[in-house]
């Protein structure tokens, strides 16, 4: 199964609380190598699978119990009659515990992984480091492991691709590139977080028997994010519903040349629900937005005075400011202003830029207010609202959209492949459906109408970004490679209609 395919509720834990429900496990009775045997046996149940042609494996184990996994594959690869040469990246006798069990259990020999020889092998096990990986890779077991990424054999990982940190997704000094990938118990941020997700391959989560309590103490307040998580927040349509029972957005659009974007963001905002939509031009765009809108209403708002009369129609209860609008006092006025009135805000592109140097001034006005406000911004806009995170190599994504929400007391949506969702409360969720041809120019101008248009239909704000980053997600994936915003804006569903 591929992540896009992923369904349920999942939380994700980091290997250290992963660790923790491990021991928390074994304290209450649980055999720990007993939890080795079903892990070791999905590994080589994965192979069997999806390599059943192979005519030889070899396996490399490490020195902890993601070694110990490897140990106990091999016995099961041989045991169904594939050939399998075993090698230790350190003297097999340093093994402890659950891990020395394993290599006791197993009859062939153990080679050292100096002596790593690929030939007449048609697949590798990597069970040289998983949860415990930390720091990078080097020396010997760094160029055993370039040996196995240049022979081009396809990898089978335990738990996590070696030299991928299970923790933030990064690569540590090397790593391998697996085509499967097979993790225990709840998934690791790694295994969705990017580079990491782009080693990873298939990812199998396998249930090796730690129980759910266990699990559910540990919770660490993210997940996955997929419809169990906010199925109950999707907006339903009601008969006795009219226009403005379903909201009105009003999007923000540029000067004269630059009025696309705003376009893209309103036709995705009514495609994805929302009641009424309504461009925000200033004078100079009033035409070229009129040549290209129908169902999507217009109005001039060029100036301070414009935006405060606008306001004074309570109906219009949420607004897109950022893609086209321009970088300036302008933008940020508008910004304070909406946000002073408690209208839902999202926040993109131009909208953020624009704070670049006053970013506290952003972040005082959403304290001081009560508006639902959600921030967007790819890796470029993040560094320049929260620098210091940005630059922090110590922090994975999900710490720094963690950080920049509780800092800015906005929901963020952190954009990439790996797009993460944290709310000021600590939630988070990291989102998996997107196909990589959904980043292409105009796409996230769609998105931010497409979180508009959850926000104006009173869906709470985190549950909005994250509902709506899986529809712009759901959409590229149904439009296929290729797509452009247009065709975006045209193929978002309504969440009534995708999800039903
Ligand atoms: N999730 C579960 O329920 C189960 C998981 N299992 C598997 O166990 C591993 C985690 O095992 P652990 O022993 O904690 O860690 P590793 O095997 O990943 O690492 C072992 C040691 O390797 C050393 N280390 C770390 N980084 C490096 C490096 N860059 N170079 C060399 N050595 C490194 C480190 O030891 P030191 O003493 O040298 O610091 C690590 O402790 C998990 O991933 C699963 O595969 C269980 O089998 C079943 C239950
Ligand atoms: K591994």
């Amino acid at each position: 199964m591929t992540v896009s395919e992923i369904r349920g509720h999942h939380p994700i834990l980091t290997p250290k609380a992963m660790g923790e429900v491990d021991r928390a496990a074994i304290q209450s009775g649980i055999d720990g190598y007993r939890l080795m045997l079903i892990a070791g046996a999905a590994i080589s149940a994965c192979v069997l699978e999806h390599y059943p042609e192979a005519t030889g494996a070899i396996v490399l184990c490490g020195p902890g119990n993601n070694g110990g996994d490897g140990y106990v594959a091999a016995r099961g690869l041989a045991e169904a009659g594939m050939p399998v040469r075993l090698y230790s990246s350190v003297d097999p006798e340093r093994l402890k515990g659950d891990a020395a069990t394993a290599r006791d259990d197993w009859q062939g020999p153990i080679h050292s992984l100096a002596d790593l020889d690929w030939r007449d092998s048609e697949i590798v096990i990597d069970a040289l480091f998983g949860a415990g990986l930390d720091r990078p890779v080097e020396g010997a077991v760094a160029e055993a492991m370039m040996t196995v990424v240049s022979s081009e054999l396809p990898v089978v990982a335990a738990d996590l691709p070696s030299g991928v940190s299970g923790r933030t997704g990064e690569v540590q000094g090397v790593a391998l590139s697996a085509e499967h990938t097979v993790t225990f118990a709840t998934y690791k941020p790694g295994h969705f977080l990017v580079p990491g997700a782009d080693y990873c391959g298939d990812v199998h989560l396998i249930d090796i028997g730690i129980p759910q309590r266990e699990i559910d103490a540990h919770d660490q307040n993210l997940w996955l994010n997929t419809p169990e998580i906010w199925s109950d927040r999707i907006p339903e349509p009601k008969l006795s519903g009219h226009k403005y029972s379903k909201g009105h957005l009003g999007v923000f659009s540029g000067a004269f040349s630059h009025t696309g974007a705003a376009r893209l963001a309103a036709h995705s905002a009514l495609r994805a629900g929302a009641g009424l939509v309504t461009v925000l031009a200033p004078a100079s765009a009033i035409a070229s937005n009129a040549a290209h809108l129908t169902a999507i209403m217009l109005r001039n708002v060029s100036s301070d005075e414009d935006l405060d009369a606008l306001l004074q129609d309570q109906r219009m209860n949420g607004f897109v400011l950022g893609p086209g609008f321009g970088v300036g006092e302008k933008t940020c006025g508008f910004a304070r202003t909406i946000i002073s009135t408690d209208r839902a805000l999202v926040l993109d592109a131009d909208g953020l830029t624009s704070f670049k140097d006053n970013a506290e001034d952003l972040f005082s006005a959403i304290a001081d207010g009560a508006a639902p406000v959600i921030l967007t911004p790819h890796a470029g806009e993040f560094s320049r609202l929260f620098p210091d995170l940005a630059a922090d190599t110590e922090l994975s994504k999900v710490d720094r959209a963690r950080m920049a929400a509780d800092r800015s007391g906005a929901v963020v949506l952190y954009k990439g492949a790996d797009t993460v969702i944290a709310a000021p409360d600590g939630r988070a969720v990291i989102n998996v459906n997107a196909p990589p041809w959904l980043a292409t120019a105009g796409s996230g101008d769609c998105l931010a109408g497409i979180i508009g248009a959850l926000l104006v239909q009173h869906v709470p704000a985190f549950e909005a970004a994250a509902i709506a980053a899986y529809m712009h997600g759901e959409a590229g994936m149904e439009l296929g490679e290729g797509l452009t915003a247009d065709d975006l804006a045209d193929g978002i569903l309504s969440p009534s209609v995708l999800f039903e």
